[in-house]
C-alpha cells in the first residue's frame, strides 16, 4: 500500500514542442483506484511511465511514501527496478517461451524467493485469477482475456506497493472487458493496492475508478470522484468530454436558455461567451405548456436497448436552429414531428463563462426561501448543486 504525490511534474520530449505533460500535481492517496483519463495524446501514459520510473522529468517531484522518487532540481533519480511499482501495459509482454506458471514464477526466481515460497505464491495467484487449469499453456496458446489475466497474476504476484495500468482492458472484446472490470474492482478491494489506470474509455473510468484525474493537452483540467467529475465539472472541457451522448451546450443570452434558467429557479444576468450545459438525462418532455416552459419539435426517436435518445429542436424565431438531445429509459410516447413542451432539471444545468470555466448559478428569490427550508426542498435538486449556489 502505498501513496504518491505529484509535484508539478512536466515532460517535454522535444525541444520547441508543446510539453507532453505540463506541471501536473496530484495526490493519490493510499489504496486509491486513479483513473488518469483524457483523450489521445493528452498525456496520460506519460505521467504513468514517469511513475515507473521509465521516462526522466523535465521538470517537478515524484514523491511516494514520502520516498523522493525522481526530484528534477536536486538531481534525483530512482531507477524503475528500485521502485517496487509494477506495470501491465496494453501490450501484455508475457514471455511466450515460458508457461503461464514460470510467467508468474520469473519476477520470484529474481528476486530470489525460495522454489517452495515461489510455489505457493504462484499457486494463489492461479486461483486468484481464476487462471486453474491454464498453468502449463503457452501464451500463444490463451485468449486475450486469459493472457491478461496471466500479466496480472504476473505483476500481482511481486506484491507492487503501487499497480500502474496503461489500458489494459483495450485489447479485449465488449463481454470480456465487462468481466475484466469486475475482477479489477474485486482485486483491489481484496490487495488494497493502489491502482494508477490509464483510459480514454470514460465509462471505464466512471465504473472503476474512486478518484478520476482528466486530462487535456498535457494539462491536469480536473481530479475529483466520478460524482464530481460528472455533476460539478470544473470547466466546458471535463463537461463535455464526460457523458454520452455528450452534454448540450448553448448560449446562455438566448431567449430560451434565459427561460429554461428562470423555470428551474435560477436567476441570472449572464455575461458574453456564456454557455448553459444541459445534461441529455436531465430534460423533461411534457405535454403540457406552461408559462416558464420552451416549447420544441420531436425530430427523431432512436431506440438503443432499454434507453431512447430523443433528438429535439426548439421552436423560436431564430434563424439558426437549436437543437438538444434527450436520452430516457422510458418508453417515449412521442412520434417524430409531435409539439411537447421542454422543462430541464436544476440538478442537469451546468453554466460556464467565456474562458470556460464553471460558474455558479444564483437562485432566484423564492427559490433561495425554499432552500433554507428542509420541507420544500424539491427531490431532484442535488446535494451539488445547494453547494454550488450557497
Ligand atoms: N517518446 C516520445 N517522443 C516524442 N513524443 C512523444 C513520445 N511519447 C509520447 N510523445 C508525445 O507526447 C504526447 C503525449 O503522449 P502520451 O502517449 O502520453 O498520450 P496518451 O494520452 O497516453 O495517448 P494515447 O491515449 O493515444 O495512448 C503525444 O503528443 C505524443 O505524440
Amino acid at each position: 500500500m502505498s501513496n504518491i504525490t505529484l509535484n508539478n511534474i512536466s515532460k517535454c520530449y522535444t525541444q520547441g514542442h508543446p510539453p507532453a505533460v505540463d506541471q501536473v500535481s496530484m495526490e493519490i492517496q493510499d489504496g486509491a483506484f486513479m483513473c488518469v483519463l483524457g483523450p489521445s495524446g493528452c498525456g496520460k501514459s506519460t505521467i504513468l511511465r514517469m511513475i515507473a520510473g521509465l521516462e526522466h522529468l523535465s521538470d517537478g517531484e515524484i514523491v511516494a511514501d514520502g520516498r523522493v522518487l525522481d526530484n528534477v532540481a536536486k538531481g534525483l533519480f530512482i531507477p524503475a527496478e528500485k521502485r517496487q511499482i509494477g506495470l501491465v501495459f496494453q501490450s501484455y509482454a508475457l514471455w511466450p517461451h515460458m508457461t503461464v506458471a514460470r510467467n508468474i514464477e520469473f519476477g520470484l526466481r529474481l528476486k530470489g524467493l525460495p522454489a517452495k515460497e515461489r510455489k505457493k505464491l504462484v499457486a494463489e495467484m492461479i486461483v486468484m485469477l481464476k487462471i486453474e487449469g491454464l498453468e502449463d499453456r503457452y501464451p500463444a496458446q490463451l485468449s486475450g482475456g486469459q493472457q491478461q489475466r496471466v500479466a496480472l497474476a504476473r505483476t500481482l504476484a511481486m506484491n507492487p506497493g503501487i499497480l500502474l495500468l496503461d489500458e489494459p482492458l483495450s485489447n479485449l472484446d465488449a463481454s470480456l472487458r465487462l468481466s475484466m472490470r469486475a475482477e479489477l474492482t474485486r482485486l483491489h478491494q481484496e490487495f488494497g493496492t493502489t491502482i494508477v489506470f490509464v483510459t480514454h474509455d470514460q465509462w471505464e473510468a466512471m465504473t472503476l475508478a474512486t478518484q478520476i484525474a482528466v486530462m487535456n493537452k498535457g494539462t491536469l483540467q480536473q481530479i475529483g470522484t466520478p460524482d464530481d467529475i460528472y455533476e460539478r465539472p470544473a470547466n466546458r472541457f471535463v463537461a463535455e468530454f464526460i457523458g454520452n451522448p455528450p452534454i448540450n451546450m448553448i448560449s446562455a443570452e438566448t431567449k430560451p436558455a434565459q427561460q429554461l434558467m428562470h423555470q428551474a429557479g435560477f436567476s441570472m444576468s449572464v455575461s458574453e461567451g456564456t454557455q448553459l450545459g444541459l445534461r441529455p438525462e436531465g430534460l423533461q418532455l411534457s405535454r403540457e405548456a406552461s408559462s416558464s416552459s420552451v416549447p420544441v419539435t420531436i425530430n427523431d426517436i432512436l431506440p438503443t436497448g432499454g434507453a431512447w435518445i430523443i433528438e429535439l429542436t426548439v421552436d423560436q424565431d431564430e434563424t439558426s436552429p437549436l437543437n438538444l438531445v434527450h436520452t430516457t429509459q422510458t418508453p417515449p410516447l412521442w412520434q417524430r414531428g409531435d409539439q411537447a413542451n421542454l422543462k430541464v432539471a436544476s440538478h442537469a444545468m451546468h453554466l460556464f463563462n467565456a474562458d470556460g470555466k464553471r460558474q455558479p448559478f444564483a437562485l432566484t428569490p423564492k427559490a433561495a426561501t425554499y432552500r433554507t427550508s428542509a420541507d420544500v426542498v424539491s427531490p431532484d435538486f442535488s446535494q451539488s448543486k445547494i453547494e454550488d449556489i450557497s
